[in-house]
């Protein structure tokens, strides 16, 4: 049987926080192969924390378990409130509304505009026609979308078609268009992968500043150890399917962190 998710209260100053994630024992087998061998940790809110770990790890695979894109094996996780393992598809979808995803690859469609891909973003909370069209969304969803490629730097590119963007901008598109979730909680999986090092760093910036300023909480994987170290409030490490390093970025040593990224523990 499983362990009741007690989402344990941290302590923050002399305030109780109440963890914006939870996980326990939580495990997830591909075959006969267990690549998630029973997590247990919690995050606070509005902090940015780095997942690293070797290629094969699990990273990516933990991050889907999440939001059950990857249904888990076993074990419990609590997000934003809710018992993610034991919901129901209605109230799953209403759960992943609230969890914003960077992907390496953000799926934009290439022929549209900035603002029409900005606007989709919508349908995590409205469905229709009018969620799909720029000339059918109402005035305050257009006004909303103008406002999250606003946050990105990029409303004077609202009318330019994507595929006519750098793939930087296209990230920062991408972003714009899972801000219109209004989430509370953002997964990002390598969000700085194919960009060149100045533009991965400002799309990092851009994540950390939505932290910072706006107050949510950021699960990022990344491949760049200055990205780790620049970027984030905690370091968890991934290594033979478990979590053999949790500390805060502060007391991070590069070289310690640097046999993570390059061999130790694929699962
Ligand atoms: N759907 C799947 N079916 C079978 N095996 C899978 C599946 N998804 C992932 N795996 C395997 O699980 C292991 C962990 O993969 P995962 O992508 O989570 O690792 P990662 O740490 O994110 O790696 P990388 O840094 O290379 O992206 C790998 O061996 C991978 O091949």
């Amino acid at each position: 049987m499983n362990a009741p998710v007690v989402p344990s209260r941290a302590l923050a100053g002399s305030t109780l926080v109440e963890p914006v994630l939870a996980v326990a024992g939580l495990r997830k087998s591909f075959s006969d192969r267990e690549i998630l061998q029973g997590l247990d940790f919690t995050l606070s809110p509005g902090q940015s924390t780095a997942l690293i770990g070797a290629n094969g790890s699990g990273k990516s695979t933990l991050l889907r378990c999440l939001v059950r894109l990857v249904e888990p094996t076993s074990g419990r996780i609590a997000m934003l409130g809710q018992d993610v393992v034991s919901l129901r598809p209605r109230d799953l979808r209403r759960f992943r509304a609230q969890v914003g995803i960077v992907w390496q690859r953000h799926n934009l469609v290439p022929r549209l505009s900035a603002l029409s891909n900005v606007i989709h973003g919508v349908q995590a909370r409205m469905s229709g026609p009018r969620a799909w069209f720029q000339s059918l969304a109402p005035a305050e969803v257009r006004a909303e979308a103008m406002a999250c490629l606003d946050r990105v730097g990029l409303a004077d590119r609202a009318s330019a078609r994507v595929d006519s963007i750098s793939g930087g901008q296209q990230q920062r598109v991408a972003i714009a268009r899972m801000l219109m979730q209004r989430p509370a909680f953002i997964l990002a999986d390598e969000p700085d992968a194919s960009l060149d090092p100045q533009t991965g760093q400002e799309v990092m910036e851009l994540l950390l500043g939505l932290v910072r300023q706006d107050g949510l909480s950021l699960l990022v994987i990344s491949h760049r150890l200055e990205h780790t170290l620049a970027y984030s409030d905690r370091i968890l490490g991934l290594a033979n399917g478990r979590i053999a390093l949790d500390l805060p970025t502060v007391q991070a040593n590069a070289a310690a962190l640097r046999r993570f990224f390059d061999h130790e523990g694929a699962a």
